[in-house]
């Protein structure tokens, strides 16, 4: 099951994320069994690169192990993950929480649930903002328009007042992507963000976290199968195999 680990861009500087022969296993009959074995790769501040590989090889839960979200009864059981030069595999709970608050945002697979259902848009996306306490209600209000309005929204209020229920699969995709945005982390991890969204608005979610990226200099991670339409926007593609992670593969480059 093991192979061999990735390497980075060609550049000296430390690596925003750094992952070091990581094996996750599942408790089986009391013993722990590897999943996916000896996953290493980097990631560089300001890059957007694509995590790409076949169904099952492990992408998404790498990314939940990234920010110490792994299902009930799996474990990160060897490796280490780096992020700005600290080891956060030895991150107890609550250290994981700020990070995933203040740092690393995880936007999951299949994550439309997230969307609270009986709360206005508004609300959820108010609450999300609520710890961060650095805007006015108006300021955010309009902050909140600013970004629905990137990502395509004709009408921003119209989105806020409305309920979930009341949107499309791929309205509330983007909406999810607005809420995840808002908190402005520093690394973006994107578990299939677009699979719920028709060929424009993928390209146009797409093409908005390429503009965040050089905009403010916003790290993407983004996970899926579809390597054809990730491989437009990422600056980086990183080829994971079932048994592994193999060596990274430049923009443009045939794998
Ligand atoms: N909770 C779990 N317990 C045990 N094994 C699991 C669990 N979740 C996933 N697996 C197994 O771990 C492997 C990796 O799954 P994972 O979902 O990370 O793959 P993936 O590359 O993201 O696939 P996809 O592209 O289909 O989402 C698969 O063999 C899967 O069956």
């Amino acid at each position: 099951m093991a192979a061999n680990s990735t390497n980075s861009a060609s550049n000296n500087d430390t690596p925003l994320l750094c992952v070091q022969n990581i094996e996750i296993s599942r408790q089986e009959a009391g013993k722990w069994r590897p999943v996916i074995q000896n996953v290493s790769l980097e990631l560089h501040a300001g890059e957007m690169a694509a995590l790409v590989g076949p169904s099952g090889c492990g992408k998404s839960m790498t990314a939940h192990a990234l920010v110490g979200l792994l299902e009930t009864g799996l474990r990160m059981t060897d490796g280490h993950i780096f992020y700005k030069g600290e080891d956060i595999s030895r991150y107890d709970e609550r250290r994981l929480q700020q990070l995933r608050r203040e740092e690393i945002a995880l936007l999951i697979q299949h994550s439309l649930s997230g969307l609270d259902p009986i709360r206005t848009v508004r609300r959820q996306m108010v609450e999300t903002l609520k710890l961060q306490a650095r805007r006015s209600r108006k300021e955010t209000e309009s902050y909140l328009c600013t970004l629905l309005d990137q990502m395509g929204f004709a009408d921003p209020e119209v989105i806020l007042d409305a309920y979930p229920f009341e949107l499309s699969g791929g309205m509330r995709q983007r909406v999810l992507l607005a809420m995840m945005l808002s908190t402005e982390p520093t690394l973006f991890i994107a578990d299939e963000p677009t699979t719920a969204l028709d060929a424009l608005n993928r390209d146009r979610v797409l093409a908005l976290l390429k503009q965040l990226q050089a905009d403010f200099g916003l790290t993407v991670l983004l996970i899926s199968h579809d390597e054809q339409s990730v491989r437009k926007f990422a600056d980086r593609v990183i080829t994971m195999q079932p048994s592994g992670m193999a060596p990274v593969q430049a923009k443009g480059s045939v794998i």
